[in-house]
């Protein structure tokens, strides 16, 4: 029998802001609020957080705190991969988005042979290097690093050698081979890039649903095409940055762009995402109440969960 298992990662030191590893305490205290049993009916494996590097000076400008990053999505892989291994299905609740590409290692590392599709629900395209990075923020790189896409070209930044190796190190994590393939990737949401990001997502023809187009063809509607689109994959990973939400919803997210998703948008498409049955993994990341006011981002993100799960389940087996 199908288990569902949360893993629970509480890093911050991707993002550029304070606050994103309390979000999942946050949920836990939305979850109170609502008077909700959810954590205490899934098992929970917290995953150790390396937050206290934030009080050493950072190295690598272009990357900071690559090294830690690399620590957290070692164990990252790591979790998710046994939780895979096990048959059951991992919810990963994490604060900055770099966990993400630890998740997909993990996920790649249990099934080296499956081809492997994501769809990304993000305001972001998380697509930099540290060659093209703006801020240097890792929060930013995971796709990057799990298709191995440094994108040279379009370089911006002269990365130190300390820097290369550990960028190389991480592209390795779970297995030494790009996770995936750019073609297999799906956005929703993104509406905040820079140039570089454009080149590669003009480059592979990646497809990317605007806020308006989920408007166009209603939220269902989004997530089948976003499925069919990846239908030559074998499993479905979908991150969920709650970023990808309107800031008039909530401020509570590190880095919030105006025109997004309804929390209805967002319920919807991932509810109908995580019904195809070669889900093997989602993801929800970047809540901080530390921007917020009445934990409103953490409330809606509950709300999303629970029913994402619900949802998760009404097609399966799945035992609490
Ligand atoms: N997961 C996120 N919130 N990413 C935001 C990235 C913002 C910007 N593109 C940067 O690289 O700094
Ligand atoms: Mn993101």
């Amino acid at each position: 029998m199908m288990d569902i298992k949360l893993l629970t990662v509480r890093s911050e030191i991707a993002a550029g802001t304070r606050g994103a590893g309390m979000g999942i305490d946050a949920l836990i205290v939305a979850s109170l609020d609502q008077k909700s049993t959810f954590f205490s009916d899934y098992s929970v494996q917290n995953i150790d957080d390396v937050n206290n590097i934030l009080f050493k000076n950072n190295q690598y400008p272009n990357a900071k705190h690559i090294d830690g990053v690399h620590t957290m999505l070692e164990r990252v892989s790591n979790a998710t991969s046994n939780v895979l291994t096990k048959e059951n299905t991992p919810f990963v609740l994490a604060g900055d988005h770099s966990t993400a590409a630890g998740t997909i290692s993990g996920i790649k590392k249990s099934f080296p042979e499956k081809k492997l599709g994501v769809i990304w629900i993000d305001a972001h395209a998380d697509f930099h290097s540290p060659f093209t990075t703006p801020s240097g923020n890792m929060h930013g790189m995971p796709l990057a690093i799990v298709t191995h896409i440094d994108n040279k070209e379009e370089a911006v930044n002269s990365p130190n050698q300390e820097t290369l190796d550990y960028w190389d190190r991480i592209k390795s994590v779970g297995t030494s081979t790009p996770k995936l393939a750019a073609e297999d990737i799906v956005f929703i949401g993104v509406r905040d890039t820079e140039t570089p990001e454009n080149v590669i997502i003009n480059k592979y023809g990646i497809k990317n649903y605007t806020v308006d187009e989920v408007r166009q063809l209603g939220a269902i509607e989004t997530a089948h095409e976003a499925l069919k689109k990846l239908e030559d994959c074998d499993m479905i990973y979908v991150s969920f940055d709650v970023d990808s939400m309107d800031p008039s919803i909530s401020k509570g997210t590190g880095t919030p762009v105006e025109h997004g998703l309804t929390v209805e948008e967002a319920l919807t498409i991932n509810t109908t995402l995580v019904s195809s049955e070669k889900l093997v993994c989602w993801e929800m990341v970047e809540v901080n109440p530390t921007l917020d006011k009445h934990n409103t981002m953490a409330n809606n993100a509950f709300h999303i969960l629970t029913e994402t799960v619900k949802s998760y389940k009404h097609n399966r087996t799945v035992k609490a």
